[in-house]
């Protein structure tokens, strides 16, 4: 494999794990042990030295797996020749493991992620069974990901081990191999991090051997084996002299070192060792650009490729409709179009048959938890294009189209603006043989009602984010009553509950009225609502669940409310003499078009993972039992569309923001601008009685009513529509909602980035501030940037005065819808506080003392206050 053949080095097997191998855990989900045991005999056969077993599939008894399957290949002689390792992140599968293994079984593995207790009590179970171990680099705090942390980690472990007496020579240490050459600065060093620590560890704790997983290294470069072989070598060629003594591979896939292309070899070198390269180009951007010319000449892939492809086209059509794979699909579906006229048959029978048996599988797959979102739309990406391609054939031949299951309309209402939840879901019930009618974003409720009756059809969805799409929604479901309506009306989107539907929204409309928590429900309330026998139950059901909301609601003792006057004199008393000098830059500072490229260092991305529900932190998430795989794949194409999106600047990222002097005024802060004018910002107070000695906050009380300074932004992404008319057109969803994700995430990581401009230039409070990204996206930093409709001030009316004081309609190309929600949609705005002690809260309740007081001083009636604060009323 390596220049290094005939050293030390040990191979790991790693086919023989369901969540590595998609074959393994296919045979084994399928009771096919037989097939599982020669899995087992190839690894050794291509020179496994240890065979790594794994059987964490969610839908597996994983103990009967691991035990069934180690039973079998221990009686194996050729097999059992070499040790087995048991790989889980659960104990009582590794415990039943190491229960029937013969020879000296190693525990894959074991940490001080829950602390040094349990890491200690794991250790003497496996003295117990005479197991060697693999340790983790994983503490209290996280999972290693610097070399000093591994060092520091594996330093500690093997302090802890020995002094329990642990053989020091049973103990391997994993430091964790993670993906390089990912686009982010941050990820660079990982590959030269592990070696080095690997160098350091064996030197500080003598005998421990050092293992890794050798393929997370090469992740970024899914779907592209040459240069992912080259890299696991190139790796394996500096790591093992380094003290690297095993690792879980593909014993079979690895390159010799020497017959590597030379140029691909170097690029890879440079990457792995952070060498610096000439030219304009990062090692990393030069090796992605050279792994293009590799993409579809590896041989294994192109002879599965080629494989599927000669399969029949029915099985094609499936095959393409599962994977999420459109490059053929136009021919193929050409191809099955013209088999069926041979037979006699009609072009609809193309869509009726094996695109829907396709689909159906797609159905299945989500349904039971082994498929996610970004497959399901990549999947529904290609049936659109299949489709696209019957229509002209289908109208030509004047017949009616496929009979869908049920007619949805999909709408956001009036008002607001997001659609990526919407589109979700309409893609979902699509893929599931439903028809959506999209009427788009910001729909008036007379056009919802219209096309409702027009098109006849079977249910409503409604979606909306922002807290003003609540009430926008109550009048839709009054309209419907007036309108003598009785169809099922969905409601969903971010700020829509359970709670508030059954309160607000189905007392309002005698028709089924139905909250549909994520896309993953869709498809389930849907059917039941059409489905004959199902129905008058699932209806029933909800709407007495509804009743018990409401009844629980009505007898529940509410926390109790102080008056405002006490609330006010149990405000939070800032320490003055600690707040903010006045800004270095005062006034208002416009920033036309900051680069995308500086704004994708600072993107959080586990917001982005859960757009597309797919839930867990970043970056573990990527390496998640369950949803890894999906979100690696899903990670992958983001990356390639920021590329694009940066290389062609497809978006303007525009900004502005100002500092005024102004003073607290009660719960007010007024700003003095120098034309004499004054703006006022009114502020909601806390008012639920607290306990402890804690304080009743306002955002006013980190004002200093002697004259201080408040700042505000607004931040917008601009140029989506032109690419998400390309995509529309193209029937590519996928894309689609992926533009609008990273749009979304490209407005936050926008945010931050003024947010830090701001604290170290421009106001300039914290000039020496340096932060990591971590710490950045954890907000842990001096000052806060609260926005309205978020629980501090919740009130979005806020918005014009902020607008009108930023000038951000010709300052930042923003503006706000009736509602107030911001245009373009992926927009961040918000008021600066600077004082130290400021903090994020949530106003919560309020009572009507409150609301009275609040409309005064906006100048507004009361049913309008009411309406702006409704969430805080309840
Ligand atoms: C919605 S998250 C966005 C940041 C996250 N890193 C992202 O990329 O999605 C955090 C922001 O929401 C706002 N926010 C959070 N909690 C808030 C509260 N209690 N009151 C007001 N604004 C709040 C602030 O503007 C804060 O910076």
């Amino acid at each position: 494999m390596t220049a290094l053949t005939g050293s030390q080095f040990v191979n790991i097997g790693e086919r023989t794990n369901v969540t590595g191998s998609a074959r393994f855990k296919k045979l084994v989900m399928a009771d096919d042990y037989a097939a599982a045991v020669e899995v087992a005999r190839q690894q050794v056969d291509n020179g496994a030295q240890i065979i790594d077993v794994n059987m964490d599939e969610g839908l597996l008894d994983a103990v009967h797996a691991m035990t069934t399957f180690l039973k079998l290949i221990a009686a194996e002689p050729d097999i059992a020749r070499v040790p087995f390792m048991i790989d889980s992140s659960k104990w009582d599968v590794i415990e039943a493991g190491l229960k029937c293994v013969s020879g000296k079984p190693i525990v894959n593995s074991i940490s001080m992620k829950e602390g040094e207790d349990a890491f200690l009590e794991q250790a003497r179970k496996c003295i117990d069974y005479g197991a060697a171990v693999v340790v983790m680099a994983f503490d209290e705090t996280g999972q290693a990901d610097t070399k000093e942390r591994k060092i520091e980690i594996c330093s500690r472990a093997y302090a802890l081990l020995t002094g329990i007496g642990f053989p020091p020579e049973d103990i391997i240490f994993d430091p964790n191999i993670f993906a390089v050459a990912t686009g982010i600065e941050d990820h660079d060093r990982y590959g030269l991090d592990f070696i080095e620590a690997v160098r350091q560890i064996k030197l500080r704790c003598p005998h421990a051997k050092t293992s890794g997983g050798l393929s997370n290294l090469s992740f970024s470069f899914r779907g592209n084996e040459t240069v992912r072989r080259a890299m696991h070598s190139v790796f394996l060629y500096h790591a093992i002299p380094a003290g690297l003594d095993m690792a879980i591979v593909n014993a079979g896939q690895l390159d010799i070192y020497d017959q590597i292309d030379p140029v691909l070899r170097d690029a890879c070198e440079d990457v792995i060792l952070m060498r610096p390269v000439a030219g304009a180009m990062t090692a990393t951007e030069r090796l992605i650009e050279l792994a293009e010319s590799y993409k579809g000449k590896d041989p294994v892939a192109e002879k599965q490729a080629a494989e599927w492809r000669g399969w029949p086209v029915e099985k094609r059509l499936e095959h393409a409709l599962v994977k999420g794979i459109d490059a053929d699909i136009v021919s193929d579906t050409e191809e099955m179009r013209g088999l069926i006229q041979q037979r006699g048959g009609r072009p609809i029978e193309v869509i009726e048959g094996p695109l829907m048996d396709g689909m159906n599988v797609v159905g299945d797959l989500f349904g039971s938890g082994q498929m996610f979102l970004p497959q399901v739309v990549k999947s529904a990406r290609v049936m659109k294009k299949a489709v696209a391609h019957l229509i002209p054939f289908i109208e030509a031949e004047k017949e009616a189209g496929a009979k869908a299951k049920g007619k949805i309309i999909m709408a956001t209402v009036k008002g607001d603006v997001h659609d990526i939840g919407k589109n979700i879901v309409g893609v979902v019930l699509q893929c599931n043989g439903y028809e959506v009618i999209d009427l788009g974003v910001m729909v008036p409720w007379p056009k919802i009602l219209e096309i409702a009756r027009a098109e006849d059809v079977d249910m409503i969805g409604l979606s909306g984010l922002i807290t003003p799409s609540l009430d926008e929604m109550v009048t839709v479901a009054e309209e419907m009553q007036r309108a003598g309506m009785t169809m099922p009306l969905l409601i969903g989107g971010a700020t829509t509950s359970k709670v508030h539907t059954a309160l607000r929204i189905e007392p309002a409309y005698t028709g089924p009225v139905i909250h549909v928590l994520d896309a993953s429900r869709a498809v389930g309330v849907a059917s039941k609502l059409l489905s004959d026998t199902l129905r008058d139950d699932f209806v029933t059901e909800t709407a007495a669940d509804y009743a018990h909301v409401r009844d629980v609601r009505a007898g529940k003792t509410q926390s109790e409310l102080l008056s405002i006057d006490d609330a006010r004199a149990n405000g939070f008393a800032a320490d003055m003499s600690d707040k903010s000098a006045p800004p270095v830059k005062p006034g208002v500072h416009v920033f036309d078009d900051w680069p995308l490229a500086d704004l994708r260092e600072v993107i959080d991305w586990t917001p982005f993972f859960r757009a597309w529900e797919l839930h867990g932190t970043y970056p573990a998430i990527l390496q998640d039992d369950v949803v890894g795989e999906s979100a690696r794949s899903l990670f992958a194409d983001a990356h390639a569309m920021l590329d694009r999106m940066i290389d062609e600047k497809w978006l303007t990222a525009k900004a502005v923001c100002g500092f005024w002097p102004c003073a607290r005024d009660g719960d007010d802060v007024t700003i003095h601008l120098q034309t004499e004018d004054h703006v006022v910002l009114p502020f909601l107070r806390q008012q639920v009685r607290k306990s402890r000695g804690r304080a009743n906050y306002c955002l006013a009380d980190f004002i200093d009513p002697a004259g201080d300074w408040i700042g505000g932004f607004a931040v917008g992404i601009h140029g989506i529509d032109e690419h998400s008319a390309r995509f529309q057109s193209d029937n590519d969803d996928y894309s689609d909602i992926l533009l609008k994700a990273l749009a979304d995430r490209f407005a936050e990581a926008m945010a931050e980035r003024l947010h830090q401009h701001v604290r170290t230039d421009l106001w300039g409070y914290a000039p020496h501030e340096q932060l990591t990204n971590e710490a950045l996206i954890k907000e842990q930093y001096r000052g806060i940037r609260p926005a309205p409709g978020y629980p501090a001030c919740p009130d979005h009316s806020l918005k014009p005065a902020l607008f009108d004081l930023l000038d951000a309609p010709a300052n930042a190309g923003l503006t706000l819808t009736e509602s107030y929600a911001m245009w373009p949609t992926s927009a961040v705005s918000g008021f600066y506080f600077a004082h130290p002690e400021a903090s994020y809260f949530g106003v919560a309740r309020i009572g009507r003392d409150q609301l009275e007081d609040y409309a005064a001083r906006r100048g507004v009636d009361i049913a309008t206050a009411e309406r702006w604060l409704r969430p805080n009323l309840d």
